[in-house]
């Protein structure tokens, strides 16, 4: 009761929060800086035959004016009024879960990120932008530079209406909703042959730096379990700095889906000490870690041989709960191991995109060293 009380409390708190962020932008916004060439031609545009008639009556009061595409590509679009509700509208859509859910939407900010979607063939619903040359510097699909005036999906605001809803210290003037992708299960070439599974990691910046790792070493692909964070939310977009868009990633999968995985299993794993000067004298328990629920061999990262049965599965532990059991009985159907990586000065465990790092790049320096010695290459049959 207690915990459903606070929570009603914390989200009543953001509501006024945003409510209230809302009309103080909207009354300390003076005036908007519409005084380019668009608007001009737009507005000479206006005296003969109204754009504005094209556009779907609902939207036309928060439209200040429409710039049809000009030719040299760049694409038609639609200034907002500085009080128009059209994008605090489509931003509190989209940070809600059940709507953001509903629509299968997902939210991208900055530049880059709106890049790789776009190459990925991801489709934009709506593309905020609060300056023409932020807009310039994409490079557009045909498709999209071509849409009229009526159903284009860039709108002009105000920089400090993109600002307000950015989850950025200093936006950059650029936010897009796109279609959430269905995910791409082809496989992809040049990779090495490892599998990374994620076990129950719930912090979204900590999924997103993991999959930003085992994306920059090239592993296969991603697998995260049951209990993960929502791979699409906001942050893990933002913290995985495009390797949605480049990686293999499976989700939301139940350990049983494992079963016809091949490959040696290891676990990463921080519950070890090597020791026993971590042991409480009075109630003689590890005070660092619990001990694993199953027994099975441990070993430093750098004495194991990540090549001798390829591909490599590698699970790593999400941040409060660690490994889960199920994932030990995995392990242990699978005849796997733990892989520890040894700690100094009494820290207990690395953040678990750090682990994964060393992990797979470990393993990935073993594979280049067979490849590079001409032994065994079929092992490692997808590596370059
Ligand atoms: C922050 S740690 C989890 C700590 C967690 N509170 C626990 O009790 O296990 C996140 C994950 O990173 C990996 N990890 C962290 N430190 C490690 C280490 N020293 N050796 C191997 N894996 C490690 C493990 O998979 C771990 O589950």
């Amino acid at each position: 009761m207690k915990a459903i009380s606070s929570s009603f409390t914390v989200n009543l708190r953001r509501a006024v929060f945003n409510t209230t962020a809302i009309r103080a932008f909207a009354s300390d916004v003076k005036r908007l800086d519409v005084k380019d060439s668009d608007i001009q031609r737009s507005h000479k545009k206006r005296s003969n035959e109204d754009p504005l008639n094209s556009i779907k009556p609902h939207m036309r009061s928060g439209i200040l004016s429409v710039v049809e595409k000009d030719s040299s590509g760049f694409p038609s679009y639609l200034i907002l009024k500085e009080t128009s509700p059209l994008l605090s509208q489509a931003m509190i859509d989209i940070k809600n879960k059940k709507r953001r859910q509903q629509n299968s939407s997902i939210l991208l900010e900055g530049k880059r990120l709106i890049q790789d979607a776009l190459n990925a063939g991801v489709k934009p619903k709506q593309i905020f932008f609060s300056q023409k040359r932020v807009l310039e510097n994409l490079c557009l699909p045909e498709e999209l530079r071509d849409l009229p005036a009526k159903s284009t999906i860039f709108y002009k605001a105000p920089y400090k209406m993109i600002q307000l809803f950015s989850e950025t210290e200093t936006s950059q003037g650029i936010m897009g909703i796109f279609e959430t992708p269905t995910i791409d299960h082809r496989a992809r070439k040049n990779t090495f042959p490892i599998t990374v599974i994620c076990d129950n990691i719930r912090e979204p910046g900590n999924l997103g730096a993991v999959l930003r790792t085992v994306t920059a070493v090239g592993a296969s692909q991603v697998i995260l379990m049951k209990g993960c964070t929502h791979l699409w939310g906001d942050k893990v977009l933002r913290a995985g700095c495009g390797a949605h868009f480049r990686m293999k990633i499976i989700s939301d999968v139940s350990w049983n889906f494992l079963e016809n995985i091949k490959g040696q299993v290891c676990l990463a794993d921080n519950n070890y000490v090597s020791n026993n000067s971590n042991i409480d004298e009075d109630t003689n328990v590890n005070v660092f870690r619990k001990t694993a629920p199953i027994e099975l061999p441990i070993a430093p990262y750098y004495e194991i041989d990540y090549c001798k049965t390829t591909p490599l599965i590698l699970i790593i532990g999400g941040e409060t709960h660690g490994l889960s059991d199920e994932c030990y009985e995995f392990a242990k159907s699978r005849k796997g191991i733990r892989v520890n990586i040894p700690l100094e000065n009494g820290i207990e465990s690395l953040n678990s995109a750090t682990a994964v790092g060393i992990l797979c790049f470990e393993a990935k320096k073993q594979m280049l060293n067979l490849v590079k010695s001409g032994d065994e290459v079929d092992k490692i049959e997808q590596v370059y």
